[in-house]
């Protein structure tokens, strides 16, 4: 494959940025390999980038594409029991861990900069939003989601690709398996009520959604504002609840798409202010 095949101009312009913001090549490495990018391909691509005056100078190591393994989850590399993770070169804390069901709260995930690029560009987008069906093809509105939301295309445009980048290697999981991100604006009095992210095998329109990249298997809830009251994401199994925090993030996993994950979650009502989400769901397979 010649580089001008795989290697788009908003690429091009993605790895510009990123060299410029600071980020090393080896972290820019790092999180084109989470991403799903072949070793010889990423290496490729980052030395076509001629070096910028203030860079540190480094051999890239070579690292074994992630594979996605039946049966795994998305999960962030915690076994070291970091408090700060560096995904691309930005700075993300972990605040809070649970085993079963499988959570973990973020702090710092995206700065108030890429919380309000995103609000913007979906502000001017939204529709009221809709949910699958559970009888027939489609999706239909439907009165346990009072939100509006939209959907991002994957990579559109610099700031959606920067943080799909960090998402993709701070949960290792490729970026290609991820669904476009999806934005929810709630209004007051607005809430999202308690539903699992998979998909009901038995429910007839989860077929043809199946198709395109398997099963849900992690969830990342990123919040772009801080509600004045209300709007926690809850996990009522366990009786969790999330507050809401502008720029900081719930990341949850579940293995199979059943109860038992302990994975009924929802956005609690908007008592006062509104809300704004955006969503990150990841699948088994490759997201087509
Ligand atoms: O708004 C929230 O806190 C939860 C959103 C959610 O569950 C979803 O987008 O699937
Ligand atoms: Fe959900």
């Amino acid at each position: 494959m010649s580089s001008s095949q795989y290697l788009t101009t908003e690429l091009r312009q993605w790895i510009t940025a990123q060299l410029q913001n600071g980020i090393t090549r080896e972290a820019l490495y790092q999180a084109m390999l989470s991403s799903g990018w072949q070793p010889d391909l990423a290496r490729q691509a980052l030395e076509e980038h001629p070096s910028l005056a203030s860079e540190p100078v480094l051999s890239l190591p070579a690292v074994a594409e992630p594979v996605v393994e039946p049966g795994t989850v998305p999960e962030p590399n915690l076994g070291d029991q970091r408090s700060v993770l560096l995904p691309d070169g930005h700075r993300v804390e972990v605040l809070m861990t649970l085993a079963r069901p499988r959570v973990v709260v973020f702090g710092g995930l995206l700065t108030d900069e890429e919380c309000d690029a995103i609000v913007t560009a979906a502000g001017a987008r939204l529709a009221r939003s809709e949910t699958v069906a559970s009888q027939k093809e489609g999706s239909e509105v439907n009165a346990a989601r009072t939100s509006e939301g939209m959907f991002f295309e994957r990579g559109e445009s610099e700031v959606v690709a920067r943080i799909e980048a960090r998402i993709a290697a701070l949960v290792n999981w490729p970026l290609r398996n991820g669904e476009g991100l999806q934005v929810l604006r709630y209004r007051t009095g607005a809430e999202y009520q308690p539903h699992y992210d998979y998909f009901d095998p038995r429910h007839a329109s989860s077929k043809a959604i199946l198709q395109r990249g398997g099963q849900r298997v992690g969830t990342l809830v990123m919040y772009l504002n801080t509600p004045t009251r209300g709007g926690a994401t809850v996990f009522p199994d366990v009786k969790l609840d999330v507050m809401a925090q502008k720029g900081n993030a719930v990341f949850f996993s579940y293995d199979r798409p059943e109860p038992g994950t302990l994975t009924l979650h929802g956005g609690a009502p908007v008592m006062e202010g509104e809300k704004w989400v955006a969503t990150k769901w990841l699948r088994q397979g490759e997201f087509v």
